[in-house]
């Protein structure tokens, strides 16, 4: 696989699980951001069921005066009366109205609570209006105890709600939870500190002593709250800072002052007149106490409130970073993967190439630089030197083959004819005697030198008798073909070598060459020109017995001495016996 298709291969793979990481860290960082909002959301109707409950309960204190006086019941009670129930509708309305437009399985079942308590409520004021309506020696004391009772139990149908609604908050944002769980004891507390104003509505309303049971239910009720203050203390204690000053008003004015009151009136109630205060009197006295406990409540939930938001803006941001961190991780990455592929992948590609077709010997393409630094760009540097020593090496090494040829050349050629040498011929000479041929019987030497040669040269001089050596060479060359070995073998002194199929062949053919060069004029530095004779003697041997190289150069040079001994200028052939010929054997000469 070419390397930059395994570099894509590889920064795929490992873009997957970067890639899977990058969508799961952001899913994550949405997703509590999501809940941080839905958590934020359902603070708000939280908020509005503690003020729910707070107002139902709250609608207790005109209740009880109401029940308190005689009928009809005076203005001032029956207005006050009407404001709490307002109070309380309202606050329902605005539970209602931050339930409705979330879709959700809890706002369904939440209204569904809302609307069962609604029900329950407006059955409890009916018994409460009714017994209004009656003239208070008429009303039966169980009756006026039931009708208080129906109250406390549209409260206790309110504490599920905010359980569960406090869990759903929490689960966005833990750090609330503390808050969240000091608002519900507070909540409790308002409530339990409501009802034991509520515990002796029946005894000054019908202006008797308090009931063993009304006595025992103020205890109950009593040690409700001194647990409900315990736990409140307790994580105070923890968490001093929370909402300090809230919680010593509360301390001071409820636990100190209201507590205090309630005893004071809870005693003269225990007396066997009862005590001499109607219901509205206490209420306006006990209930603004009270509200120290709704304004920590407050305090607390405003900073439960002010932690959701932060924690909302914090998952917002997480998110908001986590993405800006993920592009900028990728954006960097792509950075990295395509500086790695234009300064090292492509360019190291490139380099094979390069470096292939330079051992390959291919030293025509260019070696083309990229616009590279550092280590890359010394690599082609070295690459280019490589070329260029590749380039100078290559022409060394043709310039030493010419040069070896060229040696060869000389060291087997004559450099006046152009012919082999010697060396060479006898070399070449030995490789056709050697030659296993079918088609020719006969291996013929010729033998030839140029007659009284000394003479020329010492009358035309040396060179003149080069030039004759030259002509001689070159009518030997147009006499005998390639597949036949000519040389100058000795000073004035040539042979040919040669496959003839009959001896006739070889001798036909020296004869023919003895006349061209008899033919030859050869030039004078004065002008005129001579003519010159070779006389030659041929040696014959059959391929089957095995040719001699040297001893037919021996025969052949007998042939010629003969030649020169009968007068020159003619050809003499070595005597065959005709059983060894095809035809009779060359004639003596
Ligand atoms: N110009 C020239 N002369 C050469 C060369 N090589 C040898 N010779 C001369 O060739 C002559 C040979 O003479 P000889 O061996 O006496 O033979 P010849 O004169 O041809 O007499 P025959 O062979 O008996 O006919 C000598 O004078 C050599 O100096 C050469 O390369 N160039």
């Amino acid at each position: 696989m070419p390397m930059g298709r395994r570099f894509n291969v590889v920064i795929a793979l490992a873009l997957v699980p970067i890639l899977a990481l990058c969508y799961w860290l952001l899913a994550h960082a949405w997703s509590a951001f999501v809940v941080a909002d839905r958590s934020e959301n359902s603070f708000i109707s939280l908020r509005a069921t503690f003020v729910v409950m707070e107002k139902v309960s709250a609608e207790r204190g005109p209740m009880n005066a109401v029940l308190g006086e005689d009928a009809p019941t005076p203005a001032p009670q029956a207005v006050a009366l009407s404001r709490a129930r307002l109070a309380s509708d309202e606050s329902i309305a605005e539970l209602t109205a931050t339930l409705e437009p979330i879709e959700c399985r809890q706002c369904a079942a939440a209204l569904t609570m809302v609307t069962k308590w609604k029900a329950q409520l407006a059955q409890a004021r009916a018994n409460v209006d009714r017994l209004a309506r009656q003239p208070r020696a008429l009303r039966r004391d169980d009756a006026v105890q039931a009708a208080v009772r129906q109250m406390f139990a549209v409260v206790d149908g309110i504490a599920p709600l905010l359980l569960s609604e406090s869990t759903t908050v929490a689960r966005g944002d833990p750090g609330a939870l503390n808050c969240l769980v000091m608002a519900r004891l507070t909540a409790e507390l308002r409530e339990q500190a409501g009802r034991l104003g509520s515990h002796l509505t029946g005894a000054l309303a019908m202006r008797r002593p308090l009931t063993l049971d009304e006595k025992l239910t103020i205890e109950h009720t009593r040690g409700r709250i001194d647990q409900l203050q315990t736990m409140l203390d307790l994580r105070m204690a923890d968490h001093p800072d929370l909402a300090t000053q809230a919680f010593n008003t509360m301390h001071i004015r409820y636990f100190g002052e209201g507590v205090t009151y309630f005893r004071t009136i809870e005693a003269l109630a225990s007396r066997p007149g009862g005590a001499d205060i109607t219901t509205a009197a206490f209420a306006e006295h006990y209930v603004p106490d009270m509200s120290s406990i709704v304004a920590f409540r407050d305090a607390v939930l405003d900073a439960a409130q002010e932690e959701l938001r932060r924690n909302r803006a914090l998952s917002l941001w997480a998110f908001a970073a986590t993405g800006t961190g993920e592009f900028a991780l990728l954006a960097v990455l792509g950075w990295i993967v395509r500086k790695l592929r234009r300064e090292v992948v492509s360019p190291f590609a490139q380099a094979t190439t390069a470096i292939r077709a330079i051992a390959s010997g291919d030293l025509t393409k260019e070696v083309v630089v990229p616009s590279v630094h550092g280590e890359v760009r010394e690599m082609f540097d070295a690459i280019q030197v490589l070329k260029v020593t590749s380039v100078e090496r290559s022409r060394l090494e043709a310039e030493r083959v010419r040069l070896m040829q060229e040696l060869a050349l000389m060291a087997e050629t004559d450099s006046l004819t152009r012919l082999l040498n010697r060396r060479a011929f006898e070399k070449q000479a030995r490789a056709l005697c050697g030659e296993p041929r079918t088609d020719a019987t006969w291996i013929a030497l010729i033998m030839f030198d140029i007659d009284h040669f000394k003479r020329i040269n010492d009358t035309h001089g040396h060179a003149v008798g080069d030039e004759a050596l030259r002509l001689v060479a070159r009518a030997s060359r147009r006499h005998f073909g390639r597949s036949e070995i000519v040389a100058r073998i000795g000073g004035e002194e040539f042979a040919v070598i040669t496959r003839v199929r009959t001896c006739s062949d070889a001798r036909d053919a020296a004869e023919r060459l003895r006349e061209d060069i008899a033919r030859i004029a050869l030039p004078t530095d004065s002008g005129t020109s001579f003519r010159m004779t070779a006389s030659f003697g041929i040696a014959f041997a059959q391929p089957k017995d095995g040719a001699d190289v040297a001893q037919l150069l021996k025969q052949a040079d007998g042939m010629l001495y003969e030649a020169k001994l009968a007068g020159r200028n003619r050809v003499v052939a070595q005597p065959m016996r005709a059983a060894d010929a095809l035809e009779a054997p060359p004639p003596n000469a």
